[in-house]
């Protein structure tokens, strides 16, 4: 991560003059994306805009998802965008590399978050999602109070409540999606740096530190904002398309031999 400045881009082509103007790493061989709010609209179905571009440049550039989403849920998404690249699933607590691979699932906090949903579950009423599918977090409806509920299980030094916008999320204070974005790089012999990474919500902001470029869609509140190099001016889909298509432009992409 470079310049932590925060840049409203007007069109398409300030935004190939302002990658141009960094100082880059190199190339960048692999693009991360975040799905909800990113590549989906604001009431989660997908962004065509975005389907479009991912299906263009998925052949080039490896894409890799990276959602607070069931494994099963990215796996299903990334081959119907036909990505053909790694998944991180549950805010990086699985990152399933090949489609028909094994997962890497890294589920040490699990026994902590049920002790810390049942304190939860004392004081708010909330729904638990997909739990028969979770295996590494604990994803549940917002509707409590986010700060009142990090303050009761704040006695759980290990983990945290992250904000995702359109769930919270219990999540172990060690696995987020920039540890798996650099178990992303290791799969692909490359160093983080060469990776761009593209989000909207709190959960994408260790990505946006690991990556070395990162933007964020203009739906992305302003903490979120604040913590990506470059802050696109299109919102959802059309906010991340812009950034590939000024990546691929300004001509700092390293394309599939
Ligand atoms: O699962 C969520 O709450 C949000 O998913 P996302 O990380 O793809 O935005
Ligand atoms: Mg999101």
């Amino acid at each position: 991560m470079f310049f932590r400045s925060l840049l409203r881009m007007s069109d398409l082509d300030d935004l190939v003059l302002e990658i141009r103007s960094r100082a880059l790493p190199g190339s960048f061989s692999v693009i991360v994306t975040d799905i909800d709010g990113t590549i989906t609209e604001d009431d989660r179905s997908l962004s065509l805009s975005a389907a479009k571009t991912v299906q263009e440049y998925a052949g080039k550039i490896p894409i890799v998802l990276a959602s607070g989403n069931t494994l099963c849920f990215t796996r299903a998404v990334a081959k119907v965008l036909r990505t053909n690249a790694p998944v991180i699933a549950e805010n990086g607590g699985i990152v399933l590399e090949e489609y028909d691979g094994n997962p890497v699932v890294n589920d040490s906090y699990l026994p902590e978050m049920r002790k810390a949903l049942s304190v939860l579950q004392e004081h708010f009423e909330f729904v638990v999602f997909d739990s028969y599918d979770r295996q590494t977090d604990i994803a549940f409806s917002k509707t409590f109070d986010v700060e009142k509920a990090r303050h009761i299980i704040s006695g759980f030094s290990e983990l945290s409540i992250v904000d995702a916008k359109y769930a919270a999320h219990l999540v172990g204070k060690r696995i987020n999606k920039g540890t798996a974005l650099k178990q992303v790089a290791d799969f692909y012999g490359i160093s983080p740096e060469n990776i761009v990474a593209i989000g909207d919500s709190a959960n994408d902001i260790e990505m946006f530190h690991e990556a070395g470029l990162s933007f964020a869609v203009a739906n992305a509140p302003d903490f979120v904002k604040k913590e990506a190099d470059i802050v696109l001016s299109k919102k959802f889909g059309d906010g991340f398309s812009d950034a590939v298509l000024a990546l691929d432009e300004a001509g700092v992409l390293k394309f599939r031999k």
